[in-house]
């Protein structure tokens, strides 16, 4: 029976929060820290860790099946393999940044100017289709400090919470992308592969959908059902059990968990009593 050969990154931003998606959904991959390839138990899947960087041409290659990349890293390097899913996790931009003192305010005022990134095919796309000329300096690592040693007059990177930036006394100027973790497949996949890989995807849309929801349980008197019905949204059809306490009922609902936190006080306010929110492992629609 074929197997199916998965990327993971060896080490870095998404090495846990893709083995947890794994084993979220269903997969038990024995994993000894230094090994760089793995066996699934339950699923005929192999993990092969490699670097973030390196995955677009193992896909490219046919060496592995599928993987677990930052999206980012296939618009620089990976126009050509298709993306299957995206994965709500190690979510970032690919910015343009300059010295806070600059007067700079897009890239269109790097005009002449040297960028310092490690995302050049990125930076040169949009240079292009903004006819823009500047000078790129590629570098791997530490691309924040390069305005600081005199090396650029801006740079482009990643940015998340946006310390990086500030710590070096730089600001955003213009995003150039957003970026999350996807899983993304090689364009010589085999069609039985391809079958596994559907199977994956189907688990993996469940859990997703599961935790952008919440199951919530609350207890109220009959008559005030109506209107926290109202306040609750995407609570069209609860489901209503009568309590052992006379004229009280227990209402159960699956709730969008941003959507729920904004409604709390006013489900109190309407008489709502002993609520209960319980994280959703699975949502299968
Ligand atoms: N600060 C961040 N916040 C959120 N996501 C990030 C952040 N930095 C990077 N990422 C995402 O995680 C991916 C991996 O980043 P990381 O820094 O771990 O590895 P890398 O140096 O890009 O890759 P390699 O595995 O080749 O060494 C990036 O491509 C990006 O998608
Ligand atoms: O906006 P922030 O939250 O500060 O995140 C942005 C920083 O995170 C990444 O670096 P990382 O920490 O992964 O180090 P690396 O350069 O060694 O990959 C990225 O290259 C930025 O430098
Ligand atoms: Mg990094």
């Amino acid at each position: 029976m074929s197997k199916l050969k998965i990327a993971v990154q060896k080490s870095g931003r998404l090495h846990d929060d893709s083995m947890k998606i794994l084993k979220e959904i269903g997969i038990s991959v024995d994993n000894g820290k230094d090994q760089l390839k793995a066996s699934a138990r339950n699923f005929p899947l192999e993990v092969f860790y490699l670097r973030n960087g390196d995955i677009p041409q193992y896909l490219r290659d046919g060496v592995v099946d599928a993987a677990i990349i930052g999206e980012n890293v296939l618009i620089e390097k990976g126009k050509d393999i298709s993306i299957v899913e995206r994965l709500g996790f190690s979510k970032c931009k690919v910015s343009i940044a300059v010295p806070k003192s600059s007067d700079a305010k897009s890239l269109k005022d790097l005009e002449d100017k040297r960028i310092a990134t490690s995302y050049p095919n990125t930076v040169n796309q949009f240079l292009e289709t903004e006819g823009i000329n500047a000078q790129l300096h590629i570098i791997n690592g530490s691309v924040e400090i390069a305005p600081n040693i005199g090396l650029a007059d801006g740079i482009c990177d990643i940015v998340s919470s946006g310390s990086t930036l500030f710590k070096n006394g730089l600001k955003e100027v213009e995003v150039l992308l957003k970026s999350e973790a996807v899983l993304a497949t090689s364009p010589l996949i085999l069609d039985e592969n391809q079958k596994l890989v559907d199977k994956l995807q189907f688990r993996l849309k469940s859990v997703l959908k599961g935790r952008q929801n919440k199951y919530v349980l609350l207890n109220a008197p009959n008559e005030k059902l109506e209107d926290i019905i109202k306040i609750l949204p995407g609570m069209n059809s609860p489901t209503i059990l009568p309590l052992a306490k006379e004229g009280w009922s227990s209402l159960h609902s699956v709730i969008n968990k941003n959507e729920f936190w904004e409604v709390i006080d006013e489900l109190k306010q309407n008489g709502a009593e002993g609520i209960l929110v319980c994280p959703i492992e699975n949502m299968v629609l």
